[in-house]
This record gives structure tokens, sequence and C-alpha cells, in this order.
């Protein structure tokens, strides 16, 4: 007689790897805070996990998920009440939304999800913000393991192929699984396991493991799996067509299913069988664009903490490269970003704690303390926030945008202060160095190892150098136009259009070519600190609070330079105004920029130095009078002169 398992026994699978052995990127970022986005709670860069449910109804967008899928969005901070809490055990999926291969696989992990909907509750699946591919993995409920693959990401590839990955790559452990993943090892021996609880059924599937996966729910059925290769079984059971599938009843009967197609259905009709039950969670996630022609500090701040705080995270001990690559960017950014005063010391005290790290690896815990000591080192925004680079959906743009107009805004600068520079290829050279160590996104970093290794170090000067990177963005905008990844709302030209600098596009034998000399002028404007628009900067309330928030009053000032603070320096209160009157979307950029640039090399250090605020009125009123003074002196002074001198040539009459 055969005896049948109930399906909360055979939901106890036993055989994933423990959690250390899941790629430490994952793991990091999965116990990281998650970030917030200008005050909801939910960001689209934040840590998230979509899971699959089965009756999900009016899901917020997620990512790349709108409310239509069957998926529901999880935080990091439900992560672990949800997941690795749960009883059931989850297939969860790590992505970044900006991750174009993410975005190319979304259309079929939705799909599988319609697919499995009801179906495969008891296994959950999840999207990740963090993973820039599009990872797998299984959680075991209540051991802390999991199973860990990237699935294929081929959009051609069809559900039954994901279906078929999941199920081969969780055979692949060997080990004992944890409880509540799925029992879809193949079986060797059906009486060991039928022996002790019977319920009703037990189905014997020769190859077709998703029935396993669809039938998870179910209660009172289990579903079990046999290879061709087990001959005993299939002698016993007469099996002589593959795939077969059997009811065996806890009666010792057994018969075989017609069809395969009506597996599912025809085990769910079957008597005593019903349907267990499954918790969702729901987040909503969205905020709308604003405006992406203006270069924004909350950007640019949400980049470094992006950089720094998760991309450099991901790797537990930072050795050989990646020490040196984050050596270089720290040290570009300490020089050159034109940060505001606290993000500046936090800048100054991070590369200052790394040059004086003489080991050839650091634990990133080491690093985490430095980063988030408030008190010695300054602050630096802990959400992100994105305003020019915001996307009009969730998914699109963010991080990737603010890391290109960040290492824009660093060759830019880099033409600015030359005598600081140790050579043309300084920023581009540290830019490659975390692009290959750290940039989340392999595919795009490969792509930009290709362009670097073709013509970087052709790159004789710093105008070069900022010219190069333009350039080299303008072919990843062609190449990705068009494609999913490109936000409707934000189309991917080739930049800086006509609309922004006219005067950089010129037409030679009725071809439009670019005028080089022109487009750095314009991107010596555009990236120039004066043209970073402080709003929606986070931590305004801490810097009018905090330790360091006394040096931004409304009569201090920023400096532009980072390592020699006593050059051009502007009135931070005034440019806030300004920036503030003008609004977003400014049109008469270029303009306004040159006058806001020539207004601040007025107002240079030895201008500053009189310690007065005179107003360029004042100034050329100044120098009327001082050339109208000269004038009169010099008036006088000649007049004065010519009568001397006539007086002496003056004929004398002879004395008698
Ligand atoms: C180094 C790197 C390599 C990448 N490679 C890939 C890849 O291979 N595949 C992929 O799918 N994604 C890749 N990405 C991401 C992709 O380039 C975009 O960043 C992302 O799709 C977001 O696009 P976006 O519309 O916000 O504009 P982005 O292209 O990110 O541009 C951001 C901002 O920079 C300005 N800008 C645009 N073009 C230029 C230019 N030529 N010069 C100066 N400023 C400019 C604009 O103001 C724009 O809003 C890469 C990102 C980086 C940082």
């Amino acid at each position: 007689m055969l005896g049948v398992l109930t399906a909360q026994h055979l939901a106890l699978p036993q055989a994933l790897p423990p959690l250390h052995s899941f790629p430490p990127p994952l793991l990091n970022l999965s116990l990281s805070p998650p970030p917030r986005m200008a005050g909801r709670r939910c960001h689209p860069h934040a840590l998230l996990l979509l899971l699959l449910a089965a009756t999900l109804a009016g899901a917020p967008p997620g990512g790349l998920y709108s409310p239509g899928d069957p998926l529901v969005l999880l935080q990091v901070d439900t992560l672990e009440s949800s997941v690795l809490n749960s009883s059931s055990a989850w297939l969860v999926e790590f992505y970044a939304s900006w991750c174009g291969h993410c975005v190319h696989f979304a259309p079929t992990w939705r799909a599988l999800a319609a697919d499995i909907q009801g179906d495969w509750d008891r296994v959950g699946m999840g999207h990740c913000y963090l993973g820039y591919r599009p990872w797998l993995f299984v959680h075991g409920a209540l051991v802390v393991s999991s199973v860990c693959f990237v699935p294929p990401t081929d959009p051609g590839d069809s559900i039954q192929n994901l279906r078929q990955s999941i199920i081969t790559n969780l055979e692949m452990h060997k080990e004992s699984w944890p409880p509540a993943c799925p029992p879809l090892e193949p079986a060797r021996l059906l009486e060991g396991d039928i022996i002790a609880e019977c319920v009703c059924v037990h189905v014997c599937v020769l190859r077709g493991p998703g029935v396993t996966l669809d039938m998870l729910q179910y209660e009172n059925i289990a579903v079990r799996r046999v290879l061709s290769s087990e001959e005993e079984l299939v002698k016993k059971y007469g099996v002589t067509a593959f795939p077969s599938s059997f009811l065996l009843i806890n009666n010792g009967t057994f018969s075989r299913i017609p069809a395969r197609s009506f597996y599912t259905h025809f085990l769910r009709r079957l008597p005593g069988v019903t349907r267990g039950r499954l918790s969702r969670l729901l987040t909503p996630c969205f905020s709308p664009p604003l405006s992406s022609s203006n270069v924004y500090m909350a950007d640019l701040e949400s980049a470094l903490h992006y950089a720094l705080r998760v991309e450099v995270a991901r790797f537990s001990v930072l050795t050989g490269e990646r020490v040196r690559a984050l050596k270089d960017f720290v040290a570009v950014l300490a020089k050159y970003f034109p940060g505001r005063p606290f993000v500046r010391n936090f800048l100054h005290s991070v590369d200052r704690w790394l040059r004086n790290v003489r080991e050839s690896r650091i634990p990133y815990s080491a690093l985490e303390l430095v980063l988030t000591n408030r008190k010695e080192v300054g602050l630096l925004s802990n959400n992100v926030t994105w305003v020019g680079c915001q996307g009009s959906e969730p998914h699109f743009r963010g991080y990737p945008c603010s890391l290109w107009t960040l290492f824009h805004l660093l060759t830019v600068q880099a033409t600015r202060h030359r005598r600081l520079g140790t050579g043309p290829l300084e920023v581009l050279g540290a830019m490659r160095g975390y692009i290959q160590s750290f940039f989340g996104c392999r595919e795009c970093a490969q792509h930009f190892e290709g362009m670097a290794a073709e013509s970087m170090d052709k790159v004789r000067s710093v105008d070069e150098a900022a010219l190069w990177l333009w350039s080299r963005h303008n072919r990843v905008n062609a190449r990705l136009a068009g494609t999913e990844t490109e936000d409707p709302q934000f189309p991917k030209l080739q930049w800086p259009p006509p609309e922004l600098c006219r005067p950089c596009h010129s037409v030679v034998k009725r071809r439009q070519v670019w005028d080089e000399a022109a487009v750095l002028q314009f991107l010596k404007a555009y990236f120039s600190p004066i043209n970073i628009f402080l709003n929606y900067t986070e931590q305004r309330r801490e810097l009018e609070s905090g330790p360091w928030g006394r040096r931004l009053s409304k009569r201090d000032t920023i400096p532009l330079l980072l390592a020699d603070d006593s050059h051009q320096a502007f009135d931070y209160a005034a440019v806030w105004e300004r920036l503030r009157r003008r609004g977003l979307g400014s049109k008469q950029l270029i303009g306004a920029l040159e006058e806001d640039e020539g207004d601040t090399l007025r107002r240079s250090h030895w201008f500053r130095m009189l310690g007065v605020g005179f107003s360029r009125l004042d100034v050329s009123l100044c120098i009327i009078l001082y050339f109208l003074s000269s004038m009169c002196l010099l008036g006088m002074y000649t007049f004065f002169r010519m009568r001397t001198r006539h007086r002496k040539g003056r004929p004398s009459f002879p004395t008698a």
C-alpha cells in the first residue's frame, strides 16, 4: 500500500546553500536601509521585492511593473518579516530598475507571473532593485539559506524556458533543502515518502516539474517527480511514454492521468484538494518627473550616496583594483566636486582616510564607519532624490543618469582648475576605474571599457577629456535610442540638442556636424557649479540646525574650488535666491550662465578681500569715477605743464 504526504510535509525541502554563499552584493544590499524619495518611503531605486501573489488587486507601480501585474511590491524593511521569516519558500528576482537587461527581462517575468498566478503561491517571486541583473533566488522559510542563479534574460525566451530554468537551478542544489522550498528534486523512492502521512493523492510526473509548482499552494495533495532514469519506478508503474503522470491513492491504487495539459486542472478538482492562503504586501512608489534640462545638486548628492553606500557596499571586502579605483574616485571627488560645505567635508574626510589606508584590503564595514561618522566627517544625504534624473516611470533614468552628470561635471571642473590636476586623464581614469570596479550594470561597464580601451589614451588635455566623455556619452545615447531603456518622455538625443545649444550645431556640405569648440564652451557653462540648482536638496533642515549648518547661513559663501578655498567663491544665499526665482526649465541657459559666471569671477579673490559686498553697479560707477578723475588729473597736469612751457618759451624783452 502506498501512503500519501500532506502538502505541508512536502513543502519542507532540504537543500539550499547557506546565506553566505549568496552573492555578497545581494546580501549586503538587502540589509542596507531603504532609500527614500523626497519624503516618500519608497524610491525607484530602493531595495524592493515584488512578490508574486495569487490574487493581487490594485498593486501600485513599482519599478518595471504596473498595478495590473500580478505582483506584490515589498520594501527592504519588510523583507525580513515577509520572506526570511516566512513559512513559505520565496522565489525572488533582484534587479536594478534602470538596468537594460532587467528591462528586457521584465516582460518574460511578467508573463511568468501571469502564467503561474494563483499557482506558485507557496513560492514567492520577487523583484529587487539592486541586483543589476535579474537575479533569482529561492529562500527557504525558517532557515537562512538560499539558492541563487541568473535566469535567461533573452526577451525571446518563453516563460516555459524560465520555468524550466528555475526548476533546473533548484535541482542543481544537492545539499539538504530548508523547510518550505518546493519539492522539485526528483524522487527516487516513493514508498518512503508516502508511508507515514496519508491524505489522498500522490502524483508522479516524469518530467514536467512545473506541475509541482502549480500545485504548491494546494493542500492534501503532493506532487513528486521521477526521472526516466529511475528504472525501478518506471518498471513498477509500467511507464512507457515520457512524460507521463499517475495518480496514486493511499489505498494503493494508481491510474494514469491522460493529457498533460489537464494535469493541474484535474488535480485541483480531486475531492479533498483545497487551496491554501497567502499574504501579500503592497507599497506605493511613484513620483512625477521634473526637468532634465538642468543640473541639480540633489541628483549629484544622490549619485554620491548611491555610489559610495550602495554600489561600493556590494563588496564586503575591497581588494586590489577596487581599492585603487575607490581611492582614485574619492580623490577626484574631493578635489573637484563643487558641493555644499558639509558634503565637501565629507569627501575630504573620506579621501584622507583612504589615503591613510596602507593595507591592500579594506573591509566595507570599516569604510562604512567613515561614511556614517557625521560628527567627524560631515554629511552626505542618506537618501536618493532624483530631480533632473527623475524618469517618467520609476524604472527609468535615476542613478546612471546622475552618474553621467557627475562625471561630466568633474571633467568640466578639471578644465577650470588645471593647476590642481595631475594630467588630462585624471578624471576619466577615475571614472574608468569606478565603472569597471563598481558600476552594477556589468554590460554597461563592458561597453564603456571597450570605448575607453579604444581611445581614452589619445586624450591630450583636460578640454579633450571633457569632449571625449561628451562624445562617448553620445555614442551610448545613439546605441540606446529607441530601446526599452529609453524613457519616452526623455528621448535619447544627440546632446546638446539645438534648443539647448544652437552654436554647437553647424552645417558643412549640407551635413550636420558638431562645432566642438562651441560644444566645449557649452559643456563648461552647462556643467558649471553656478548652474547647479539647489532645489530639492536634502538636509536643508539638518544644515540649518546641524553641526555643519552654521556654514550655510544666508551670509555665508560656498567655495567653488575644493582644494583651494581661497579662490572663486560665490554667495550661496544670492545664488540660491537667483535659482529659486529663475525656477525650473530655464531656456536662456547659456546667456544666464555666462552672466553668472562673470558675476562669480568678478567676485573673485582680490575683490572679496575688501570684505564688502559691492554690487556690479557700484563697481561700474567706481571705475567710471576713477577713469573720469584720472582724465581730469591728466587734463590738469597737461594744462599746467603747457602753461609753464609756454611761459618759459616766451621771448623776453631785452633789458635795458
Ligand atoms: C558609463 C555608463 C555606461 C552605460 N552603458 C549602458 C549600456 O551599455 N546599456 C544601457 O542600457 N545603459 C547604459 N547606461 C545607462 C544609460 O546610458 C543611461 O544613463 C540611462 O539609460 C538613463 O538615461 P537618461 O535618459 O537619464 O540620460 P543619460 O544618458 O543618463 O544622460 C543624463 C543626462 O546627461 C546629459 N547628457 C546626455 N547626453 C550627454 C552628452 N553626450 N554629454 C553630456 N551630457 C549629456 C543630459 O542632460 C541627460 O539628461 C550607461 C550608463 C553609464 C554611466
